[in-house]
């Protein structure tokens, strides 16, 4: 049985490019952006130039700012900066939303302090609805463009994975299952910090070699961790885990790639961040991770070394020489 109405919870690039998918399936979106005057232009623009310019948005997709809007979803995507979730989903925990919508996190991070993925905390705030997940090597710019692109969709429930799969199958947009909801959340969520590190090497000019053996030590760290942390080692070997780590340490469209190589190049985080109007999830995922890691007692020394970076209590050159020293051991 497919979905009747889509609510699309955040109007930056990512939503915006789902709704772009959903309406390659003719299924109309209900968009709920938190800035009154964003929605407002892009109402009447049919442009969301602030986060996707150039992509003439199609008359299927709709806008609120009024979240009671979506209670008659039955399928509601949660596609805000980790920072928003918690507070957007015990917003609509609010509204009349029906026990059987299906809510779909489509948000990279983890929750600092309690170490919580996505779906766990949509899921504290909606104890009764099936949660689900979509993660995957998917920069929203390709995706307009319908560029082929394969993600993987989370859920316990295979009766609902089955749905969501049948929702969002095009002829550009090609969803893999699984059952491993915390493997899909983790490897999406952790490769932004290696994907800021792969952009300081870029920054410093460090090469093709040195940019080869970050990567593969970070998925070396990836995998270590996000076990750990409760997901499959498979899941990470997959679209959700190397995948995205591949395509974010490598795409001029990574905003954590591009925040990475201006640190190389010797800017101040503060100044990078304040002069982006997007979200780059690295950065508050490099202390969540950072929290997660000392408490299982993982050995994270990328991470380490990118948290001492954006505390600035190391240089760009410092950082890589203390990866390049470590303590030599086996692969
Ligand atoms: N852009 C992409 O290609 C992809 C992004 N993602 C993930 O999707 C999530 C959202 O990213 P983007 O859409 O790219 O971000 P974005 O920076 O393009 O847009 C974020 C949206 O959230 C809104 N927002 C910001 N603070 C908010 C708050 N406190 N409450 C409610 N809304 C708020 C902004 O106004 C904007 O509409 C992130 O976790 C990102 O890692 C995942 C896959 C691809
Ligand atoms: O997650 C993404 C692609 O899969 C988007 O990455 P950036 O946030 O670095 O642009």
């Amino acid at each position: 049985m497919s979905f009747r109405h889509v609510g699309i919870i955040g109007a930056g690039s990512w939503g915006t490019a789902l709704a772009a998918v959903l309406d390659a399936n003719r299924l109309p979106t209900l968009i709920w952006g938190h800035d009154a005057e964003h929605i407002a232009r892009v109402t009447a623009t049919h442009e969301n130039s602030t986060y996707l310019p150039g992509y003439r948005l199609p008359d299927s997709f709709h806008f609120t700012t009024a979240l009671d809007d979506l209670a008659e979803c039955d399928l509601v995507l949660l596609v805000t900066p980790s920072k928003a979730v918690r507070e957007v989903a015990a917003r609509l925990s609010t509204t009349a939303l029906s026990p059987e919508a299906v809510l779909l996190s489509c948000t990279k991070g983890v929750e600092r302090g309690s170490g919580l993925r996505m779906s766990e905390i949509i899921a504290e705030c909606f104890p009764h609805n099936p949660v689900a997940v979509l993660s995957g090597p998917s920069h929203a710019e390709e995706v307009v463009q319908k560029m082929p692109t394969a993600i993987v969709l989370g859920c316990a429930r295979e009766d609902i994975r089955t749905r969501l799969q049948q929702t969002f199958a095009t002829s550009f947009f090609r969803p893999y299952t699984s059952e491993d909801v915390a493997g899909i959340e983790l490897g999406g969520a952790l490769k932004n910090i290696f994907a800021l590190a792969a952009g300081v090497s870029d920054g410093l000019g460090l090469g093709d070699n040195s940019k080869a053996a970050l990567i593969t030590r970070s998925l070396a760290e990836l995998i270590r961790l996000g076990v750990a942390l409760g997901g499959k080692r498979e899941t990470f070997q997959g679209l959700s885990g190397i995948g995205d780590l591949m395509v974010t340490c490598f795409s001029r469209h990574s905003r954590n790639r591009a925040v990475g190589e201006r640190l190389g190049k010797g800017e101040r985080l503060a100044d990078i961040v304040a002069s982006m109007n997007m979200i780059a999830e690295g950065v508050p995922t490099t202390y969540s991770a950072f929290e997660c890691a000392r408490r299982f007692g993982i050995e994270t020394p990328i991470i380490d070394q990118m948290r001492a970076l954006l505390d600035g209590t190391s240089a760009p050159r410092e950082v890589a020489l203390n990866l390049i020293t470590r303590e030599p051991k086996a692969e």
